[in-house]
């Protein structure tokens, strides 16, 4: 996504949102298979994955419905926008949910989109670091997880957003070290506002535990570097 509004502090046009070529360095991608994802985990990445690409009759793949979408723990090392930038890029700012290095620890997470259906899936795995009620996930990790994948989503829709509400209904609690699915759905768009559906659900969908709407509103990336 591009922003190349001008304004008296943030002048020139600048790349918040792509990956631009050459890369300086090439970004690790954390939403790959690592050797704490349990057999759910991988039952569930494996079976979106395959939907990425389809084989062709006589040979041959193209894309299919879904894709999955790189997770990376900093955003704006691989930003352009030169100078304007550099303050930010030399900051040691890391993605929340990519910040502790134990794999299985915290959050692990793969989302999926499918831009037919406007639909985006998260396949989320809470580890011991997350607990709250014991033996169970923490209601704030639940959050951080509904605002990464429909914060996710709504950014695919309409570019850079910021949350401005998310309305959560704990219906029941996530066992600490399950999996669970999160499945995102574009309610509806509204000017700047983008209104996201998500339900957090047990992986054979038997068990609702939470039902949330959020609402993004579109920003101009100069509403976050001016107060940088
Ligand atoms: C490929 C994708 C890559 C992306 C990677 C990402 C990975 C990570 C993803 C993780 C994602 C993490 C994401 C995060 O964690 S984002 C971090 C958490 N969020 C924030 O800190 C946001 C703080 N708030 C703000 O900055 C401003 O308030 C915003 C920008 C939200 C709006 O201020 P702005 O000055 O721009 O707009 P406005 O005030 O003129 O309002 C405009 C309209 O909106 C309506 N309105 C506003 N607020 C609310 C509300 N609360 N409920 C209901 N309605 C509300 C308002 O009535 C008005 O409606 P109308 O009168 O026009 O009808």
């Amino acid at each position: 996504f591009t922003h190349s509004r001008s304004s008296p502090s943030c002048s020139s046009s600048v790349q918040l949102w792509t990956l631009p070529l050459p890369f300086l360095s090439k970004p690790r991608d954390f939403s790959v298979p690592n050797s704490s994802w349990g057999p759910e985990m991988m039952r569930l990445y494996e079976h979106y994955n395959s939907q990425c690409e389809v084989e062709m009759e006589g040979g041959g793949k193209r894309e299919g419905l879904w894709r999955k979408l790189p997770s990376y723990n900093r955003i704006l090392k691989y930003a352009t926008g030169g100078v304007y930038l550099s303050k930010i890029i030399q900051s040691k700012a890391r993605l929340f949910t990519r910040n502790i290095r134990e794999p299985g620890a915290a959050f692990e997470y793969v989302l999926f989109a499918n831009s037919e259906e406007q639909k985006c899936v998260g396949i989320f795995q809470a580890g011991h670091l997350l607990e709250g009620p014991p033996g169970h996930v923490h209601g704030g990790a639940i959050a951080t997880m509904i605002d990464t994948v429909t914060g996710t989503h709504a950014s695919m829709l309409s570019g850079p957003v910021m949350t401005a509400n998310l309305n959560i209904n704990y219906r029941s609690p996530i066992p600490l070290g399950s999996t669970v699915l999160l499945e995102s759905c574009l309610d509806k768009k509204e000017g700047r506002k983008i209104i996201i559906t998500c339900k957090v659900m047990s992986t054979d969908g038997s068990k609702v535990h939470t039902e949330t709407t959020a609402l993004f509103l579109s920003i101009n990336v100069c509403h976050l570097l001016e107060r940088a």
